[in-house]
């Protein structure tokens, strides 16, 4: 067997054809450069379509006449291959000095009408003018057949129809035709069949090119077979992006990264530095706030302890995600900010550790209690000041009340009791940020809230039983996130477990470098959270709880009813939601909130 494969690496056409927020030209172009220095030799650059169609490759023409492609285009050492569906696409791809293009087929009606508005017959006409047109410009032309082995409108795809349009597009003089399996659902033996049907119908493998998509987890396997049957180019996309707008439900292309590893422990030649490509996989996640689809990247990125400043990476890296904060108030211990909807309550006592006076317990629980019932506030964080997150109660000599008998240990249990309950209470999304260890209370501050963001330098550390105490306010909370049996290992052993771990067993959301990006990590988040309906999380608090201290018994059944019912009233945060959705449009619900209140003025 050829122990050498072509890969044509779609990352930037395919990749980021279905991303949701526009992503900056300068993103585009640097990502096409850093595959190009990672060893690939063909980049599908964009693609020239309807930017009603797809309006994320909206800027075309930007990234063709980019200093980046036009150096990349010079050095003839790549080929930047760009889609196009009719002669505009190829007139304006000419215009910017493009060499080859790519046109696109499906071998099913109900997607070509979708794709691109016409009957499949139609669509065969169309590229064979678009072909001679490009050819005449001087162009080659590359094939893409789509669907073939199911539509998500018409279900399976006969393997004539697959035959007949392969056999077009070569007859039209495309130098090869790349097969799409676009839903990703065919598997290894369907691949065989699919190129023993082609091979015994006079299809040379040599003008084939394999397409898998990954929605059922068999691209790479699809590949394997493919390479096996003797196909020898292979589409991939780095971090496994991509998908396409007009196939519902389908994810993206097989990760280049696995590709490569795949080959590579094959002894196949790819000519993919993938010591260069992981990174360059990493970044462009990071720039678009996903996590990586490539399994061979998560791995080698976990090995090299990267994996973390990638979530870390991904949280500051977008310029877009940093809030404006604005100090709304200070006291003894707490200064307190807000950026739109959002409170971030800073501990501040950085020489103390942050450690809880009864000052500070009541002002945390006046900060949380008051905004329970303010409809401008949608979320509360809380994070510390200098080294610590918050070590817990003060065990200074003259404050603490251990030891002091019955008066002082009631007042203490009905002050950290309340603490705890407002925070668990709050309908408001409440986020913990770990900016360094947490001790004995300061663990229940973070696991009363609902989320948790920390530094990799973060711990928790149930230190009680260390003194001859117990996490007796907090064990409420902390059983209940943590779970029975490593609550149980966590306060006997006492010891500290890293932010790392806690990760591992989604008990933290993200893990950030350092500081700045554990704030940036809460930017980000809070951004997030604008999209989902604050009334509809109050409902999920609900729910969650009610399931937790009820589950299975009449009490959940009935809270259940109740909340069904207030989420279908008229006047509900669902039925402004679902009329939005309908309408196609995403709702920025802080928008809303206050577009509400404005009107109720
Ligand atoms: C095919 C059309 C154009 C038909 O779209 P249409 O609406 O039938 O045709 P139209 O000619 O009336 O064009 C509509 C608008 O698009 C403009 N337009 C028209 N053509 C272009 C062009 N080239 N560049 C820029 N603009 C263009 C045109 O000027 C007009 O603008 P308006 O007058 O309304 O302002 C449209 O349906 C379309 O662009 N579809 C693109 C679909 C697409 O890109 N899909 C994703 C790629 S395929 C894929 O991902 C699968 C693949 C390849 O990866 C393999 C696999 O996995 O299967």
């Amino acid at each position: 067997m050829d122990s050498k494969v072509t890969i044509v690496e779609v990352g930037p056409r395919d990749g980021l054809q279905n991303i949701k927020n526009q992503v900056p030209t300068e993103v585009k172009t640097e990502l096409i450069q850093r595959l190009y220095d990672s060893g690939l030799r063909i980049i599908e650059a964009t693609s020239v379509v309807s930017p009603k169609a797809v309006p994320q490759l909206k800027d075309c023409r930007e990234v063709l006449q980019s200093k980046t492609v036009k150096q990349l285009a010079q050095t003839h050492s790549v080929r930047l291959p760009v889609l196009v569906p009719n002669i505009k696409g190829v007139t304006i791809a000419h215009s910017y000095g493009v060499s080859e293009v790519a046109v696109f087929l499906s071998a099913s009606e109900g997607f070509s009408r979708a794709n691109i508005n016409c009957t499949v017959d139609q669509g065969i006409a169309r590229a064979r003018e678009v072909t001679s047109e490009a050819k005449k410009l001087g162009m080659i032309v590359r094939g893409y057949v789509s669907c073939i082995f199911a539509d998500p409108f018409d279900g399976p795809t006969p393997e004539s129809a697959v035959l007949r349009v392969v056999k077009e597009l070569l007859g039209m003089g495309c130098y090869q035709v790349s097969l799409g399996d676009t839903l990703g659902v065919g598997s290894p033996s369907d691949v065989r069949k699919l190129i023993q049907t082609l091979h015994d119908n006079g299809v040379s493998l040599r003008h084939l090119a394999g397409h898998f998509h990954d929605t059922y987890g068999q691209a790479l396997a699809n590949v394997w077979e493919a390479y096996k049957c003797g196909i020898r180019v292979f589409d991939s996309s780095v971090a496994g992006l991509g998908g396409c707008p007009f196939a519902p439900g389908a994810t993206g292309n097989v990760a280049t990264e696995d590709l490569v590893y795949m080959f590579n422990r094959a002894g196949v030649t790819t000519g993919v530095d993938l010591d260069k490509l992981v990174p360059t996989g990493r970044w462009i996640c990071s720039k678009l706030g996903i996590p990586t689809a490539s399994r061979a990247s998560a791995a080698i990125s976990a090995k090299s302890g990267k994996g973390m400043a990638s979530q870390a990476d991904r949280n500051t890296n977008n310029p877009a995600i940093r809030l404006e904060w604005k100090e709304v108030s200070k006291s003894e211990g707490l200064i307190t900010h807000r950026s739109g909807a959002s409170l971030r309550i800073t501990m501040n006592r950085p020489k103390n550790g942050n450690a809880l006076t009864t000052t500070m317990i009541e002002d945390i629980v006046s900060i949380f209690s008051s905004s329970a019932n303010d409809s401008t506030i949608s979320r509360i964080a809380i994070i510390g000041s200098g080294k610590f997150f918050c070590t817990g109660m003060d065990l200074g000599k003259s404050t603490t009340p251990v030891g002091t008998g019955e008066p002082s240990a009631n007042e203490q249990y009905e002050r950290l009791h309340r603490l705890f309950e407002t925070i668990d209470q709050s309908p408001k999304v409440t986020i913990a940020c770990l900016n360094g260890p947490a001790f004995g209370g300061g663990v229940g501050l973070a696991f009363a809230c609902d989320l948790r963001l920390a530094t990799k330098d973060a711990s928790v550390m149930l230190s009680e039983a260390r003194l001859g105490l117990c996490p007796a306010t907090i064990s409420k909370y902390v059983v209940r996130e943590l779970g029975v049996p490593f609550a149980r290992e966590a306060m006997m052993s006492a010891r500290r477990i890293p932010a790392t771990e806690l990760e591992t067993k989604g008990l933290v959301k993200a893990v950030a470098s350092d500081r700045p990006q554990l704030q940036s990590a809460l930017d980000s988040l809070l951004t997030e959270l604008r999209f989902v309906s604050s009334d509809a999380l109050k409902m999920c608090k609900e729910l969650v709880r009610v399931s937790w201290a009820h589950g299975g018994q009449q009490t959940q059944e009935t809270a259940i009813k109740h909340i069904f019912k207030q989420m279908m009233k008229p006047d509900s945060a669902g039925s402004h939601g679902v009329k939005e959705f309908q309408a196609g449009r995403k709702v920025d619900w802080d928008l809303y909130q206050r577009g509400k209140l404005q009107s109720k003025l």
